[in-house]
């Protein structure tokens, strides 16, 4: 057996929270190892983030166009996915990572490339294609593995060849008709972008809702639209089983007594949840349950003796902007700087579908379930001067959340165009939670959508 290698840090896999840990310490002057058995950079740039707002930004642009002949005239409009794909390509460099994995190296970073395992407190064993590397961190290690697509158990399922967001982002045209299982942002973004590429979707939701997780207004403006631009949406619905005939997938639903109907579609983009990247990594060597589906970090994001956690295995929101917030308070610790701590009262998340989601902090129910004295308000963006001037594409809705108690807001949701920008707004109340009444005491410019704000709250006193 090869001696072990002693070093400072290893940071254990380098999607978003790894790569930025990773590099910020060899900055630092630390010796760090760097483990990745994919591509340095993650899920984001390759088949996450950057590839899905590709499309979407695409898909919007059609959207638009479409709109010239009701606003401003007349205009055919051919969608054609290729342009789109070209930007993709050409942003990722055809699914190479020399963009990420340079920087790394030129930080100091050793990246070794592998699959990576703890092997008890500060210990990493990789399996490298040269073989079995030991790794010993005299710091600590830094586990960021991120999360992978997982399927549900839907008879007939796995033998075919549907697409997750893997595959999905390599697709140069729209198929004629694609299914989509779950209605989660990944499916409820791509459902919109390949139907406004020309795909008839059918986008099929277990839960109650589409967007369950966001606030009820959310998913109704969002399932409205869906529908208004063609989307078959529907929910509650599971697929008992799949067949795929080698061109054709056929979707079957339940039904009542008699046999429930078939859907028959070209590609399936199963989009129904993450499954953290957990597995076989040596949780159980230093103490941690290797079942518990994520690893609990303290506010330093520390999870045990000498070892950090970062991003989406932390479960506590799986979000790029997360897995950096936190990147940070990894640094600082792990050099003995004064930590923030980790706080999440203020969690944004914007789900990029048209109207965009934008929101922060908690949903109605989750202040109420948490014992918060809620007082709600809202506002219709299509009422609202900007939002009627807007004209069609205007569906949207704003609701902000008040601590009664404390005369502050807990919360707030926003969707309109560009819905995640103007939840900017509420996101810095939240956070600092600045009183309502100096908010209500803002200028609002006019006519932005960001006045739909000052309705809500305004509304707060019905
Ligand atoms: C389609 C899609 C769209 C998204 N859109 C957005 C968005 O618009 N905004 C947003 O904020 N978030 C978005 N996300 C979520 C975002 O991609 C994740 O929250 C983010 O990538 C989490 O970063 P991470 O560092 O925790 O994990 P990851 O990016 O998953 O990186 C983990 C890395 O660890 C590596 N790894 C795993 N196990 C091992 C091992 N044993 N040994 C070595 N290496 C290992 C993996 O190969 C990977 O490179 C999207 C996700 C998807 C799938
Ligand atoms: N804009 C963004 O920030 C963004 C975009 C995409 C993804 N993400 C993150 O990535 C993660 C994964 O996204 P996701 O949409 O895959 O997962 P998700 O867990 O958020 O949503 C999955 C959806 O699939 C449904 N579902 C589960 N089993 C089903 C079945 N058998 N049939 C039909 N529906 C079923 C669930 O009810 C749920 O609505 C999310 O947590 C999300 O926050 C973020």
């Amino acid at each position: 057996m090869s001696p072990a290698h002693q070093v400072d840090v290893v940071v254990l896999g380098l999607g978003a929270g790894g790569e930025h840990v990773a590099i910020k310490l060899a900055r630092a002057g630390l010796s760090v190892v760097g483990v990745e058995r994919d591509l340095v950079g993650g899920e984001c740039p390759f088949w996450g983030c950057t590839p899905s707002k590709l499309m979407i930004r695409g898909a919007h642009v059609v959207a638009e166009a479409r709109h010239v002949d009701e606003l401003a005239g007349y205009a055919h409009v051919e969608p054609d996915l290729g342009p789109t794909a070209r930007r993709i390509r050409e942003a990722n460099h055809d699914w190479t990572d020399d963009g990420h994995s340079g920087p790394l190296e030129e930080a100091g970073v050793r990246l070794v490339r592998g699959r990576g395992r703890l092997d008890g407190p500060g210990r990493v064993l990789v399996e490298t294609p040269a073989g079995p590397e030991t790794y010993v961190a005299t710091r600590g290690v830094v586990l960021a593995t991120g999360t992978e697509a997982d399927a549900p158990p839907v008879p007939g399922l796995a033998g075919t060849p549907y697409w997750t967001n893997r595959e999905v982002v390599h697709a140069t045209t729209a198929p004629a008709r694609l299914g989509v299982l779950g209605g989660g942002p990944i499916g409820a973004e791509l459902a919109q972008a390949f139907a406004r590429f020309g795909s008839a979707v059918t986008l099929l939701e277990a839960g109650p809702r589409i967007l369950g997780p966001e606030e009820p207004e959310a998913s109704a403006a969002v399932a409205a639209a869906f529908m208004r631009e063609g989307i078959d949406v529907r929910t509650g619905v599971e697929v008992e089983r799949v067949e795929h005939d080698g061109g054709t997938f056929r979707l079957h639903l339940p039904g009542a007594d008699l046999p429930g109907e078939v859907v028959e579609v070209d590609e399936l983009l199963v989009a129904t949840g993450r499954r953290p990247n957990l597995e076989g990594i040596g949780l159980e060597t230093v103490g941690l349950d290797p079942a518990a589906g994520r690893v609990p970090v303290d506010e330093r994001l520390r999870a045990g003796e000498r070892l950090w956690a970062v991003g989406d295995v932390t479960g506590e929101g799986p979000f790029t902007h997360v897995a950096k917030y936190q990147a940070v308070g990894v640094v600082a610790d792990v050099l003995g700087r004064d930590v923030r701590p980790a706080d999440y009262r203020g969690l944004t998340r914007v789900t990029f579908t048209d109207p965009e989601v934008g929101a922060v902090g908690l949903t109605e129910e989750q202040a109420r379930a948490a014992g918060v004295e809620v007082r709600v308000g809202r506002a219709d963006v299509p009422r609202s001067s900007r939002g009627w001037m807007h004209g069609p594409g205007n569906e949207g809705v704003v609701k902000v959340l008040e601590d009664a108690a404390r005369g502050v807001l807990v919360g707030g949701t926003v969707v309109a165009p560009y819905g995640g920008e103007v939840m900017g707004l509420l996101s810095t109340a939240v956070h600092a939670e600045v009183p309502v009444e100096v908010l209500r005491g803002m200028h609002f410019p006019f006519p932005t959508f960001q006045r739909a704000i000052e309705t809500a709250l305004r509304d707060l006193d019905r």
